[in-house]
């Protein structure tokens, strides 16, 4: 048995944890899985680096409607593949290679582990190791629907599909969420047939409605979108690809496709941490249930010395919040008399498809419920940009912002934007909810540079008309 004054499960947001006031103490990292974690091996970075040239690739049908014609000659999937992955895997390597080689009080096990008890943990291969402080920062893994042929090589999750040798002619996608926004995209602008096969009747239905409404629109114009469909059955053909049975409003029907890309949601990693045997709390969606400081609780209580941050305690899987959270930890542990809590107020998220989204705060649904159970005067505005300057330059049929805010005080309730780097565009908008700006004094108060697009943010906040007040720039 090895003691360590931190035990730290999880190298990918976990990793963040080893700040200098740990230089003289003994500090263990455990990761059974590939060092670096989700976003840099297998989620944010290596998809991001996939969307970009997928963006080039798609830009040529775009410049025909503006009078160049442009062509993609081809596309070099191995040699972008092999790009993106030997930038990714150098920088893993050499993450594990400081933490496992370099650090004196550093020792890293590559292996997976369980909770014995609350302070003891042990390996696969039966080490036992017992520490003061153990954070668990142990992710989610993708789910993999029960169904017949699931198992077939043909078939990949985000772990897998980014390595794939060749660019599929044929791809069928079940989901209609992120991954499946995100992949559809990228599979389509390098030009294979995309089909995705969605349950519900929308795309990305967690997204305000109008987002999700009209980006299955802007969707099912570049790939054979099948909403109400379901997945059956996967068996191997004759050819060696992949026989797909759906089931949909119009019956059954087969598809043949060459690679088939699970993106049916991720599950946190908690189950396989055996939480029972140390007495963890587990919120009925399986995450590991923790306070507001990142204290993991029994019984509803924190248990000393025990935290957890990120996908496998976390409501949103999402990278930004885990580097959030990984702060409050990283405080917290060595400032056990002033704690400090995560705040996650106005999570902003975006989805790197095309139009690509970006949402923050609540949907208009969510507005609604919000204004009504607290007697409040809801204004909603949702401005084009093909109303904007740099919207005619773009020609520009599908972006749009939305605005909800309460008229009395102009405080944004939400903002939702598709289109045209609409990721970048809202972050005035984050700014402005995150500080208590008022939509008015935001239009009014500042400079927009114009013709930039940012000029459809600015009619946005003053199409809703929350504030009759003069705020405007005075010399
Ligand atoms: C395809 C994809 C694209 C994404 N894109 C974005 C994006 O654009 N923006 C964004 O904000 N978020 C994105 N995300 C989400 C983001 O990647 C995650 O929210 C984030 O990486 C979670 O970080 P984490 O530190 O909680 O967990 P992880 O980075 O997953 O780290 C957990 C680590 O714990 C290890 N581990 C698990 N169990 C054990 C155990 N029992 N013992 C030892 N080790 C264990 C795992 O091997 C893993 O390395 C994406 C996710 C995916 C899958
Ligand atoms: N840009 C980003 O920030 C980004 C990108 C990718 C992933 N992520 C994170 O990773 C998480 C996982 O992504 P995801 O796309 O797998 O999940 P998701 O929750 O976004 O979408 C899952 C989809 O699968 C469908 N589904 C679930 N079970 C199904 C089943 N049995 N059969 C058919 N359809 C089913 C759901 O209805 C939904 O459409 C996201 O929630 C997000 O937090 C973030």
């Amino acid at each position: 048995m090895t003691h360590y004054d931190l035990a730290i499960i999880g190298s990918g947001s976990g990793n963040s944890l080893i700040t200098p006031d740990w230089d003289n103490r003994k500090v263990a990292v455990i990761d059974g899985g590939t060092f670096g974690g989700t976003c840099l091996n297998v989620g944010c970075i290596p998809t991001k680096m996939f969307v970009y040239p997928a963006q080039l690739a798609a830009s040529a049908a775009e410049a025909a409607r503006l009078g160049v014609d442009q062509r993609v000659e081809k596309v070099r999937w191995r040699e972008i593949r092999d790009r993106i992955f030997s930038r990714i895997d150098a920088i893993s390597e050499g993450g594990r290679r400081y933490r496992a080689e370099e650090l004196e009080n550093v020792t890293l096990y590559s292996e997976y582990v369980r909770f014995t008890s609350p302070h003891r943990l042990e390996t696969a291969s039966g080490k036992e190791i017992t520490a003061d402080q153990i954070v668990v920062a142990a992710g989610s893994r993708p789910v993999l629907p029960d169904i017949p042929g699931i198992g077939l090589p043909q078939v990949h999750t985000s772990d897998t599909v980014m390595r794939v040798d060749e660019l599929p002619d044929r791809v069928l996608i079940l989901g209609g969420g992120y991954i499946a926004a995100e992949f559809g995209f990228v599979f389509s602008a390098f030009g294979s047939e995309v089909t995705m096969a969605v349950r519900s009747g929308a795309l990305l239905r967690a997204q305000d409605e109008t987002v999700s409404e009209r980006f299955t629109a802007a969707a099912s114009g570049q790939w054979d979108v099948r909403l109400h469909t379901q997945l059956a059955s996967l068996a191997e053909n004759a050819v060696g690809s992949v026989r797909a049975v759906l089931e949909g409003p119009a019956g059954t029907s087969e598809l043949d496709v060459d690679l088939v890309l699970v993106a049916t949601g991720r599950v946190p990693n908690t189950d396989r941490l055996d939480p029972a045997a140390a007495g963890l709390d587990v919120e009925p969606d399986g995450r590991l249930a923790v306070d507001e400081y990142q204290r993991v609780l029994s019984g509803g209580q924190p248990v000393p010395g025990l935290w957890a941050l990120g996908d496998v305690s976390g409501a949103d899987q999402l990278k930004h919040v885990a580097n959030l959270e990984a702060r409050t930890v990283a405080h917290n542990l060595v400032h056990p008399d002033d704690l400090q809590a995560s705040s996650h107020r106005f999570v902003p998220s975006a989805v790197f498809s095309h139009p690509q989204i970006a949402s923050v705060g609540l949907t208009e649904a969510e507005a609604r419920d919000y204004a009504l159970a607290n007697g409040m005067d809801l204004v909603m505005a949702v401005q084009e940009y093909g109303s904007t300057a740099y919207g005619w330059a773009m020609e520009d049929s599908t972006g749009f912002v939305k605005l909800l805010a309460d008229r009395t005080t102009g405080q944004l309730l939400g903002a939702h934007i598709m289109g045209h780097e609409a990721s970048m565009l809202i972050q005035p908008l984050i700014q402005a909810m995150a500080f208590g700006l008022d939509a008015a004094s935001m239009a009014r108060g500042q400079y927009w540079i114009h013709p930039a697009l940012t000029e459809v943010v600015e009619n946005a906040l003053l199409s809703l008309g929350t504030n009759p007040q003069d705020t405007a720039l005075r010399p």
